[in-house]
């Protein structure tokens, strides 16, 4: 039989467990009594058990019985390749993107997708060198058709967010999967680049199996969905045809939940109470731009740029993939080598190098980014628990600084960790890699503002989030008294805003606000 006829995966009465441990606690309580994908077909898992679920599917558990999860796919040794989307490539600080000069010594964006470059001693990551034979056709069509041409010879750490999106996409595709795995394929990707993605994905000839938040659209060309709660059920699973008002009421069922409260929790006001900006009338911007300028290696990114934004306003900043939002941000958390620019106004002070150092800056900041996440799970994600990672919130340099602090903080900075935990109903053990992705982004929120943060920057803090904490996040924002600059993509993240930025390209912006 080939996989044409047959099938291209397959769990039968399953359990999964994460070692061969006799007490290892199961990946799903319950067996997955059947699932399955046929050739041509593309699934989308749907729902929160949908990264677990897809871990499954990579073979990463084991399955009891043993031979209880099939690959139908006509070899002895099938490729399954699990996109992983963890943000941009992790380096020691979050500088380390800025710092052009690099380029020098690390991998292009092109060496990056081969996976062929010499090791570094220079960055806190492993570059293998393989061997592998690339079929180089393959490579110049990805690069064509994800709009990679003119990225190749960039620096692949300097490769904004959305850019090394789909770079990973092409180094997993050059691997000639016979069967892809994306879960969440659309973060963090701007209108246009999520086009691109899923076109690409609705004419890739291999199977394919993507997965999805229950608020997410389910693209056109997705043919079955299997439907995956946190604990493994699987209350429906099938053709999309047959199943298009189950979804629709599943759908439906989440969102309104948004608004239920649970009557236990603190009130929210009590978790700002200690925040310095609460009943502050102070006029003076809280921060300017006056004609800033951002270059790399001679290309403008920002130019000319005038800004100014007044304490405790809310602003949404716009724009492209690669438009210069995270250079921006960086600039004002003193992370870019340019940040010390008399053109960055502070509390109406220029700021100058020798005046302002990088700690009084970052005292007042905290901030939660892509970058950020990816750091912290590679330094944390087994050492330090849910309690302990927001504790990090408390150090003066916050965004670069991960050393363990729960055992030095006060009483009172641990009842607010504390405070903060059941609100959002975390469970304060749990190791922070041990959590689902959106519960990490949760975290890193927390953390982020924990220490009351008179600035805070949230570049894509909510993408990967699920729906209910997002919007317990959003309505904590909404009480928040201090000022807040959001970077997102998909308007159901961005929490709500006064004004927005729009970058369009290298002095070109446009400034508004909200009615
Ligand atoms: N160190 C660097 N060297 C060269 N180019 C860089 C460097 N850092 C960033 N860039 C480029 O500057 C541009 C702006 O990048 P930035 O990360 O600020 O964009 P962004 O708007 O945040 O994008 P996204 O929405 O994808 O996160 C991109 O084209 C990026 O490739």
């Amino acid at each position: 039989m080939t996989a044409k006829e047959g099938f291209v995966v397959r769990i039968s009465n399953a359990l999964f467990k994460t070692s061969l441990a006799q007490n290892a606690p199961p990946v799903f309580p319950r067996r997955i009594k059947h699932f399955e994908v046929k050739p041509q077909e593309k699934w989308v898992l749907w729902g929160p058990g949908k990264g677990q679920f897809m871990n499954i599917l990579s073979n990463k558990y084991i399955s009891d019985p043993p031979l209880a999860l099939q690959y139908g796919l006509d070899k002895k040794f099938p490729r399954v390749e699990q996109v992983l989307f963890k943000g941009v490539m992790p380096t020691a600080h979050l500088s380390a993107r800025y710092e052009y000069f690099k380029d020098e010594f690390d991998q292009t964006c092109k060496q990056f997708i081969l996976d062929n470059a010499v090791g570094s001693s220079q960055v806190s990551y492993d570059v293998v060198k393989t061997s592998r034979k690339v079929d180089m056709d393959l490579y110049h069509k990805l690069v064509q058709e994800l709009k990679l041409v003119d990225l190749q010879d960039r620096w692949a750490m300097g490769l904004s967010n959305g850019q090394m999106r789909r770079a990973r996409l092409a180094f997993s595709l050059l691997k000639e999967p016979d069967l892809l795995l994306v879960d969440d394929p659309f973060l963090g990707l701007d209108p246009t680049a999520t086009s691109i993605i899923s076109n690409f994905l609705a004419n890739y000839h291999v199977p394919i199996i993507i997965g999805l938040r229950y608020q997410d659209q389910i693209p056109s060309w997705c043919t079955h969905v299997c439907c995956v709660e946190s604990d493994g059920t699987i209350p429906f699973q099938g053709a999309i045809q047959d199943h298009k008002q189950t979804i629709d009421e599943v759908r439906n069922a989440h969102v309104e939940s948004r608004y239920s409260t649970n009557a236990n929790l603190p009130p929210a006001d009590e978790l700002i109470s200690s925040h310095p900006m609460l009943g502050n009338n102070s006029r003076t911007p809280h921060l300017e731009l006056r004609g800033l300028d951002v270059k790399y290696r001679g290309e403008p990114v920002l130019t000319n740029m005038y800004w100014k934004v007044e304490p405790g306003s809310r602003w949404h900043i716009q724009g492209n993939n690669g438009t210069g939002k995270s250079t921006l941000l960086s600039l004002i958390t003193a992370e870019h080598p340019q940040s010390w620019n008399s053109k960055v106004v502070e509390h109406g002070v220029p700021r100058k190098t020798g005046r302002a150092n990088y700690f009084d800056i970052n005292k007042e900041i905290g901030m939660s980014a892509p970058e950020l996440h990816a750091i912290f799970l590679k330094k944390c994600g087994d050492t330090l628990t849910v309690r302990e990672s927001i504790a990090t919130g408390f150090h003066e340099a916050s965004s670069n600084n991960f050393n363990p602090l729960w055992d030095k903080l006060d009483a009172a900075q641990r009842s607010s960790v504390r405070k903060y935990i059941q609100y959002f109903g975390l469970e304060e053990n749990t190791l922070f890699g041990e959590l689902s992705v959106s519960d990490q982004k949760l975290v890193l929120f927390i953390r982020s503002l924990i220490k009351m943060p008179e600035l805070l920057v949230l570049d894509e803090a909510f993408s990967g989030m699920e729906l209910e904490p997002m919007v317990r996040c959003h309505e904590l924002l909404n009480q928040w008294p201090g000022t807040v600059l959001v970077v997102s993509h998909v308007p159901e993240e961005t929490p709500r805003c006064h004004h927005y930025l729009r970058l369009i390209s290298p002095g070109q912006y446009e400034c508004g606000t909200f009615i």
